[in-house]
């Protein structure tokens, strides 16, 4: 799994690679080196290359990117704009780059490729001066002729860990070699698209910190075990719908049975029952009421509430639920609790971007501007796994950390994806028996990527536009691992 830093995780992997006897020389050689090898894959030695070099380590990195493509022979300009680097170990890399001819000069002329090693992590965005706006708006122009962009970490100009103060200037690159872990603003909706296409550069340090992004194989998910029954693969009871909204309980109830339960018990009222019996009737419908709901609840695995629920009642049941000791996922009209019990079974919450603000009082904005801390000083206050809805799918887990679900379709971002992802992450809670080597998280995780993955298949047949949460839902099964 690829880790997401910020600033501070980024400084102490440097600080425990120094203390552990690896100086931060070596990992500057190593990034620079890997980034040239790469580099030099993608273009050949008669290509105008130059690098802009600041006064950090991203410019130290720069330097050692020079120093490989000059002694491979390619044409390389070395500009430092601001003047050398001030940092030990930037300068022993300019040093020892100047030994093959690598110095510092002025820029002239159309370049092929601009390697951008201004700033990476140290960006001070308070300090936006005349020079740097400048030299950005030089750089554009650049790729406005067709030079391609490679930015070193970060692309200039761009925070690492939050965007609230981030002001919209920066360098757009074609590609950016993230060093040793991805950083949090390459997930964050104003600055992702300044990235361009990930590129991870391995340093040979271990995997340290909190947020990864996930990419495991969700095969564990697909196998079944040939001697289970129905009571293998768990109960669950889902809670939802109204005579205004009928669709969600429905759309979750399908994509609950698509996803393994062994039996689905769901609780609605008449209007969306009549629709339950064409469309799922593999699920036991009951009626929406409180008597029926505790007669219920101690004899399954998993209780999931909210899609399209509309009660009076919603409280009550949802109080009902967290006092059994099983998992419970709240969602939509169900996100309603500003605390929770302490209890040994997991509370999943699954609200959009939208329904979080509101649950954090906050707005939209505030939000996104800082997605990972949100999600996760939530989970850890309420010790509950948030499963937070956005461009991404965030997954926060009670001790701080989590995983990321990147590359989802534009396509779910409509009614009915929120329902759907509800129906399969109560299915699989419902199966933790037979997913115990798993940790819940994991599980959750594994199955938002099972959700993300049939998304992009049926992107191959049907415009973004065009899908709907039905088609994702009939794509679950046809998912390869
Ligand atoms: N483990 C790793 O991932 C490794 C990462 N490396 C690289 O190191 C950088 C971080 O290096 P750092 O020196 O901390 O910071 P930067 O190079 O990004 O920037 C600091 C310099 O930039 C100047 N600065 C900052 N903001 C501005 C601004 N608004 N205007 C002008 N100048 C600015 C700053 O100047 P000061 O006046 O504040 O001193 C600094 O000189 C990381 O991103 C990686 O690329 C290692 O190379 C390998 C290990
Ligand atoms: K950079």
């Amino acid at each position: 799994m690829e880790m997401i830093y910020d600033t501070h995780e980024a400084r102490q992997i440097d600080e425990w690679a120094k203390t552990s006897g690896l100086p931060l020389e070596v990992l500057m050689e190593r990034a620079g080196s890997e980034i040239a090898k790469q580099i030099k894959e993608h273009h050949d030695a008669d290509e105008r290359i130059l690098i802009v070099c600041g006064t950090g380590n991203n410019g130290g990195d720069g330097y050692v990117i020079g120093r490989e493509l000059i002694r491979d022979g390619y044409d390389i300009t070395l500009h430092a704009p601001f003047g050398e680097p001030k940092t030990a170990t930037a300068r022993l890399h300019t040093r020892y780059a100047e030994k093959f001819g690598l110095v510092a000069e002025g820029i002239c002329g159309q370049y092929d490729v601009i390697v951008d090693a201004v700033f990476g992590t140290g960006f001070d965005g308070a300090r936006f001066t005349k020079s740097v706006t400048d030299l950005f708006a030089w750089v554009q122009e650049q790729q406005q002729q067709g030079a391609r962009l490679y930015a070193v970490d970060i692309p200039s100009g761009i925070p690492t860990d939050q965007t609230s103060d981030f002001s919209g200037k920066g360098l757009k690159a074609d590609a950016t070699f993230c060093l040793h872990a991805f950083k949090r603003s390459a997930f964050l909706v104003k600055t992702a698209p300044f990235f361009g296409q990930l590129k991870k550069i391995d340093l040979g340090l271990p995997a340290f910190g909190g947020w990864s992004l996930y990419d495991e194989s969700i095969e564990p998910l697909l196998t079944r075990n040939p001697y289970g029954h129905k009571g293998t693969y768990g109960t669950g009871l889902l809670i939802g719908g109204s005579e205004t909204m009928p669709g969600s309980i429905q759309l979750a109830t399908r994509a609950a049975l698509r996803t393994g339960i062994g039996k689905l018990q769901v609780a609605t009222v008449p209007s969306a029952q009549l629709g339950l019996i064409i469309n799922a009737p593999e699920a036991m419908i009951l009626d929406q009421t409180t008597e029926t709901i505790q007669g219920i609840v101690t004899q399954v695995d998993v209780a999931g509430i909210g899609p399209g629920l509309s009660s009076e009642f919603t409280s009550e049941w949802i109080d009902l639920l967290l006092r059994q000791d099983i998992p419970v996922v709240l969602d939509a009209s169900a996100l309603i609790r500003d605390s929770y019990p302490e209890r040994q079974a997991a509370i999943v919450v699954t609200p959009h971007i939208g329904e979080f603000a509101r649950m954090t009082n906050q707005t939209v904005a505030e939000v996104q501007d800082d997605l990972f801390e949100q999600a996760s000083a939530y989970a850890m206050l309420h010790q509950v796994i948030v499963v937070l809805k956005s461009h991404v799918i965030l997954i926060a887990k009670p001790d701080g950390g989590g995983y990321v679900i990147a590359g989802a379709s534009s396509g779910l971002a409509k009614g009915g994806s929120g329902d759907t992802l509800f129906g399969l992450i109560t299915s699989l809670l419902g199966q933790r028996k037979h997913y115990q080597h798993l940790s819940i998280e994991r599980l959750i995780a594994m199955g938002v990527s099972w959700y993300a993955q049939a998304s992009k298949q049926v992107e191959q047949r049907m415009h973004p536009s065009s899908i709907v949460a039905t088609d994702l839902i009939e794509q679950l099964g046809k998912v390869e691992g």
